[in-house]
């Protein structure tokens, strides 16, 4: 029998399903992404009902509008698990003192980097913002990003982190690229509480985090069943593990999914406090050191690695992925969009530079930035994979073989990109 659907895209060279069981990849399984050779995908609203070859899914199917896609590959869409792309301004002139010589460190210490951005997004409206972030999420669609999580952390008071988190879900109405909210007050130590953080995470506690979950509650990411994440950045400089660990448990009380940045700089003891408090993801670990694999690969959270902070502070140490892939732990990578320590919005670059200097497989990079990812933002089963009952996000590649995604070095390799089964990008 025939039966109708809404999309068929088909006359795909590898329709790489990435397709598994249920779950984050780990080890041997983040070589297997599920190639359809001769592939088809079909849709019916904005859902997957079927996966198989172009043969197969054209006789079984009468559908409304069809894409041929002429020999290219696709894949699912790229998901980006860790930005922060609310804010005000640049940081162009830092750019230029760490070209001099000065380190990301000292600049912040300087009272520059997060706590200059803060400035600029204190003073900004959620008007200036919005307009100000609309273009970092068109690019991020053109290189293939079909949801994106991102931080609050650049208010570092009430007011500015809520105007913050109510920019996200603005922008989460008005473009196609989802958004998943992380709220993230402690993010550095603001200047009026430089000599007493122990106050400031007072506020973010008792104040900050209840707010956020009140606003949270009434939001079109809780009507989407979207979560809302709370972060912190453990670090020195920034929040110690003590600190830190009270604000995930604050969060953890509330029944609010955690995070954390950890051994970015130093291995303060912020991850093991992380997996205590069940983080759904620890990102960073570009210091993390081989004794903390076994309790990483043995816990649910997933290893956020961010690849393109090292590449652009100059630093010629880069996480331990290949141990830490080999010791069966469930990696995901990101961009960290920022304008400081990772001025770029591209996966396609995060993945290539992964394969380069992670020492990871192409294989691996893309279920990092599909499969693990989702993961990585409480949306595992839902996006990431191309499977019947997935929601139908997708890009059609300009190339044949979806290796080209890692091969080109700083390229934009994709042709079109589809959301929910509507086409939302094409070149
Ligand atoms: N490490 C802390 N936070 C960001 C940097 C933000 C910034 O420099 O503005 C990160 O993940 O790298
Ligand atoms: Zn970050």
């Amino acid at each position: 029998m025939i039966e109708p659907c809404d999309l068929l895209i088909h006359s795909v060279s590898q329709l790489v399903t990435c397709a598994g069981p249920p779950g984050p990849r780990r080890g041997a399984a983040m070589r297997d992404v599920g190639i359809i050779p001769d592939g088809a995908v079909a849709i019916r609203g904005s859902t997957i009902i079927a996966v198989g070859s172009s043969n197969e899914l054209r006789r079984r199917f009468r559908p409304a509008q069809e894409i041929d896609a002429g020999g290219h590959a696709v894949c699912p869409g790229l998901i980006d698990c860790h930005t922060h792309i609310v804010y005000a301004g640049d940081r162009v002139a830092e750019f230029e003192q760490r070209c001099a010589g000065a380190t990301y460190q000292e600049i912040m210490a300087a009272g520059g980097g997060i706590l200059r951005t803060m400035q600029l997004t204190r003073a900004a409206t959620t008007t200036t913002l919005v307009a100000e972030t609309l273009p970092r999420l068109n690019q991020m669609l053109r290189f293939g990003t079909t949801t994106a999580e991102v931080k609050t952390g650049y208010g570092l008071e009430q007011d500015a982190e809520l105007r913050q988190l109510a920019t996200i879900e603005l922008l989460a109405a008005v473009q196609p690229i989802e958004l998943v909210p992380t709220f993230l007050p402690a993010h550095a130590i603001p200047p009026e509480f430089a000599d007493r953080p122990d106050a400031y995470i007072d506020l973010v506690v008792e104040s900050m985090l209840p707010l956020a979950q009140e606003r949270y509650r009434n939001s079109l990411f809780a009507g989407h069943h979207i979560p809302l994440f709370v972060d912190v950045f453990c670090e020195r400089g920034a929040f110690d593990v003590a600190q830190s660990r009270r604000v995930l448990s604050a969060a953890r009380e509330r029944g609010l999914p955690r995070k954390a940045h950890v051994d970015e700089f130093t291995e303060l003891g912020g991850l093991a406090m992380a997996l205590e408090m069940e983080a759904t993801s620890v990102d960073h670990l570009d210091v993390t050191g081989a004794a903390a694999f076994p309790a990483l690969a043995a816990s649910n959270t997933i290893a956020v690695l961010l690849p393109l902070v090292s590449i652009n502070l100059g630093i010629t140490h880069f996480a331990a992925a290949r141990q830490m892939i080999d010791a069966g732990v469930a990696i995901a990578l990101s961009t960290d969009a920022n304008p400081g320590s990772a001025p770029s919005l591209s996966l396609p670059l995060t993945m290539a530079i992964a394969c380069r200097y992670l020492r990871m497989v192409p294989a691996e990079a893309l279920l990092a930035t599909t499969v693990n990812a989702a993961h990585a933002i409480g949306l595992g089963g839902r996006i990431g994979a191309l499977m019947p009952g997935m929601q139908a996000d997708l890009i059609i590649l300009a190339e044949a073989d979806y290796r080209w995604l890692m091969y080109e070095l700083g390229g934009t390799p994709i042709a079109q990109v589809i959301k929910r089964g509507q086409i939302v990008w094409k070149s």
